[in-house]
C-alpha cells in the first residue's frame, strides 16, 4: 500500500498541461522527489507480458545467464548476478539479480565506443526477449522524455531546452530480480540499499508488490507501489544538479520480504554530451563523466577503489 503521501497523477491531464496536475508535479519534485503516474499509454497485459519475461530469464539455469553476465565485460550490458553491485558503501553488496540494456545502435557505430553506449548482451531465452526489450525501450524513452518535459515545465523551465538533449540517450533499462529475503541476510543485507538513481528521470514499473521504500525528509520510510500499467516517477543526481536542486533525487531502498519481486527500472539519461551543469551556472559538466564515476562506483566488476 502505498502512503498518501506520494501523489498519484493522470499521464493524459499532465501532458495535455492540465495546471492543476502541474501544481502537484512541481510539488512533488520539489519535495518527496517521487510520484506515481496512472492512466498512461502502456497497458497492464503489455506490462504483465515484459514482467513475464523477465521472469522467464531471471529463473533460467545459472549457466544460460553466465552466458551474458556483465562481469565479463567493461561495461554494463547484461546479467548481474547477486552481489553484482554495491550501491551503498556502508551496506553490503546488493542480493537483487539484473539485467541491463541500453540504446541499440547499428554494429560499427563510433558512438559504441563509448561504454554508456556498449552493444547489448542478449541471451538466447526466453524466445523474443531482446525484441520485446527493444521495443518496450524506445517506447518507455518516447514517454519519459514527454513526462520529463512537462515536469520541467510544470517547475518553470524551457522544455524545449531539455527535450533536444536526449536524441541519443544514454538511457538505461533494467530488469530487478529479488528472490525472497535470503534466511542469511542480516541488518547490512538489502534487496537494493539506499540510493539515489544517477540519472535523470526513473520511469519504474514493478509487478504490484510492496517493497519499494522512499525515504522521508524528516526520517523514516514510506512504502511505494504501483500495479503494473502504472508507473513510479523519481528523479536521479543529474537532474537535481542540473536543475540547481530544484527537482529532487530522494534516496531509497528495498529491503526485501518472503515473496519474491520484480522491478522494471527505465532510468532516463541524455546525450552522452549534453551539460547537466547547474542551469545559468556557466559551468560545463558532460553527463556522460558524472553517469561513469557513479558506474565504476557501484558496479562491483567496474569497480576502481
Ligand atoms: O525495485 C524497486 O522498486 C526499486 C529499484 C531501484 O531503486 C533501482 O533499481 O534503482
Ligand atoms: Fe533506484
Amino acid at each position: 500500500m502505498t502512503d498518501p503521501t506520494i501523489p498519484r497523477i493522470d499521464a493524459k491531464a499532465l501532458l495535455a498541461g492540465a495546471r492543476d496536475v502541474e501544481q502537484v508535479v512541481a510539488d512533488a519534485a520539489s519535495d518527496v522527489g517521487f510520484l506515481i503516474i496512472e492512466n498512461t499509454p502502456f497497458s497492464k497485459a503489455r506490462m504483465q507480458t515484459l514482467l513475464s519475461a523477465y521472469h522467464q530469464f531471471f529463473t533460467l539455469p545459472s549457466a544460460q545467464k553466465e552466458a551474458v553476465n556483465i562481469a565479463r565485460t567493461g561495461s554494463n550490458r547484461g546479467w548481474g548476478a547477486s552481489g553484482a553491485e554495491q550501491v551503498d558503501p556502508d551496506a553490503n553488496p546488493d542480493y537483487k539479480q539484473f539485467f541491463d540494456c541500453g540504446l541499440e545502435l547499428p554494429a560499427g557505430d563510433p558512438l559504441t565506443a563509448l561504454s554508456c553506449y556498449a552493444p547489448n548482451q542478449w541471451p538466447e531465452m526466453p524466445d523474443g526477449f531482446a525484441a520485446l526489450l527493444q521495443t518496450y525501450f524506445t517506447d518507455a524513452c518516447a514517454f519519459s522524455l514527454d513526462v520529463l518535459c512537462a515536469i520541467v515545465k510544470a517547475i518553470g523551465e524551457d522544455q524545449g531546452y531539455f527535450r533536444d538533449k536526449f536524441g541519443t540517450p544514454m538511457a538505461l533499462l533494467r530488469g530487478n530480480y529479488y528472490p525472497t529475503r535470503p534466511a542469511w541476510a542480516g541488518a547490512k543485507d538489502f534487496g537494493i540499499a539506499t540510493h539515489t538513481d544517477y540519472g535523470c528521470l526513473t520511469l519504474l514499473a514493478t509487478d504490484g508488490s510492496d517493497g519499494l521504500e522512499v525515504r522521508k525528509r524528516g526520517g523514516g520510510w514510506i512504502p511505494v507501489a504501483a500495479a503494473p500499467g502504472a508507473f513510479i516517477i523519481n528523479f536521479g543526481e543529474m537532474l537535481e544538479m542540473w536543475t540547481n536542486g530544484r527537482i529532487k533525487a530522494t534516496p531509497h531502498r528495498v529491503v526485501g520480504t518472503s515473496a519474491e519481486r520484480i522491478s522494471i527500472p527505465l532510468f532516463f539519461n541524455p546525450d552522452h554530451d549534453a551539460n547537466v551543469a547547474p542551469l545559468g551556472s556557466g559551468r560545463v559538466i558532460d553527463a556522460r563523466t558524472h553517469l561513469d564515476a557513479r558506474y565504476a562506483e557501484t558496479y562491483v566488476h567496474l569497480s576502481t577503489v
